[in-house]
């Protein structure tokens, strides 16, 4: 096998993702994994069950990831890839322990992981960690052995993940009418998080305020906005805003929230602008209803033409991509160089986080780290 081909140490690609509900009996309890020990305010709660409940109670999240794994095999096996591909999540079925369970039983001794968050932070990065940690404990107790788990490096900045949202921010312009298109502002958008989660997301002294968050989302927005103007001519103005703010009203999150932005770029005179939901890898009830629908009526009730541009889904570049990350990272762990594809001004992520990376308010255990306490 080329070097170019050999996925060992890894004998296994573990897709590891949020979940959702699969229909309206599964969305209170849904609810309940994903927020137990968060500190939700009850209302909150209230409120984004009925956006469920708006689309029948199913999540488009897990037809997605479905998609993806579709995608993901038929990368691999078009690439001579020898790769199995499973697919567990942190709040609904099929489940992250059990899936790691199928994993030890059919074997699998080393495991590559990838999330479905692109970017640093507590909720996209260390928490799966977390929910890592956690499920080898619970498998630990049952007596089997424990696979080594590996997490791949963060992809914001992969071509693989950013041209497809390129092209769709194309599609999206010229969906506009042409007597307005190239005064149309790019609103960039991402999940609001507690400003003090983003100030300590990543390595810490590398980043300035907003940390590693803000900084990434910031890097891909420059570059989708580069590689538009190169393609159009045309330097449209841009802000990163953010959206799906949760927590108490209180505490500070990040801002501005995608509808008063849009509020805000009317009032100013922009004719027009077009929603780019970098911070998602697909369709989630947070792009479902928070743009498509929210944002929608409210740039409507403005007058405002918006157009929301696609998420990178199941688009076969991405599965290169995720291809390359596996391939990339499996000559590391057997001491060769590779590639390392990045775009922007940040260069490829880290391969292992660091130790204090994305601290959790309270501190629990997490795999695939240098502070994993697992081999
Ligand atoms: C940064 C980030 C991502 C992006 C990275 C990534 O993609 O992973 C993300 C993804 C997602 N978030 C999701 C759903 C929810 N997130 C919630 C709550 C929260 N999210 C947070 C952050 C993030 N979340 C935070 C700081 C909270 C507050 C509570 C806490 O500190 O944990 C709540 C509780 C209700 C509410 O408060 O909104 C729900 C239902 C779904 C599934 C959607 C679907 O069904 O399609 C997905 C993919
Ligand atoms: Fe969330």
């Amino acid at each position: 096998m080329s070097d170019q081909h050999d996925p060992a140490p890894y004998d296994a690609l573990l897709l590891l993702s949020f979940g959702g509900p699969e229909g309206p009996d599964d969305v209170v309890p849904f609810l309940e994994n994903v927020t137990r020990g968060r500190g939700i305010p009850k209302e909150r709660l209230k409120e984004v069950g009925q956006h469920y409940f708006l689309f029948g109670g199913v999540s488009p999240i897990n037809d997605q990831n479905r998609a993806l794994l579709d995608a993901l095999r038929k990368d691999f096996e078009q690439a001579g890839l020898d790769l199995p591909v499973y697919w567990g999540n942190r709040n609904w079925a099929p489940y992250l322990t059990d899936t790691l369970r199928e994993m030890i039983t059919d074997g699998r001794r080393h495991i590559a992981v990838l999330t479905t968050s692109a970017y640093a932070s507590y909720s996209g990065c260390r928490q799966y960690r977390e929910n890592l940690a956690d499920a080898l404990a619970a498998l630990e107790a049952e007596g089997l052995p424990l696979p080594r788990v590996d997490k791949l490096r963060h992809y914001f900045n992969h071509p693989g993940f950013v041209e497809p949202m390129v092209e769709g921010v194309l599609a999206s312009l010229a969906e506009l009418d042409p007597a307005v298109r190239d005064r149309a502002h790019l609103a960039f958008t991402t999940h609001s998080i507690p400003d003090s989660a983003a100030d300590t997301s990543g390595p810490v002294t590398e980043h300035g305020e907003g940390g590693a968050y803000v900084r990434q989302h910031l890097d891909v927005a420059r570059v989708i906005v580069d590689a538009v103007r190169e393609e159009t001519g045309v330097d449209h103005p841009w802000k990163l805003v953010y959206q799906s703010r949760s927590g108490a009203p209180h505490i500070p999150w990040l801002e501005p929230d995608i509808c008063d932005h849009l509020e805000e770029l009317h009032g100013a005179g922009v004719p027009a602008a077009v929603m780019v939901p970098i911070g998602f890898v697909s369709d989630h009830m947070e792009v479902l209803y928070d743009l498509d629908t929210e944002a929608t009526a409210k740039a409507a009730e403005l007058g405002l033409p918006v157009r929301r541009s696609a998420t990178v889904g199941a688009d076969p570049r991405f599965a290169a991509a995720v291809r390359e990350l596996v391939l990339e990272r499996a000559a590391r762990e057997r001491g060769s160089t590779a590639k390392r594809c990045a775009l922007g001004a940040l260069g490829p992520s880290h391969d292992l986080c660091p130790i204090g990376c994305c601290p959790a308010r309270a501190e629990r255990p997490a795999a695939a780290g240098a502070d994993s306490p697992y081999a």
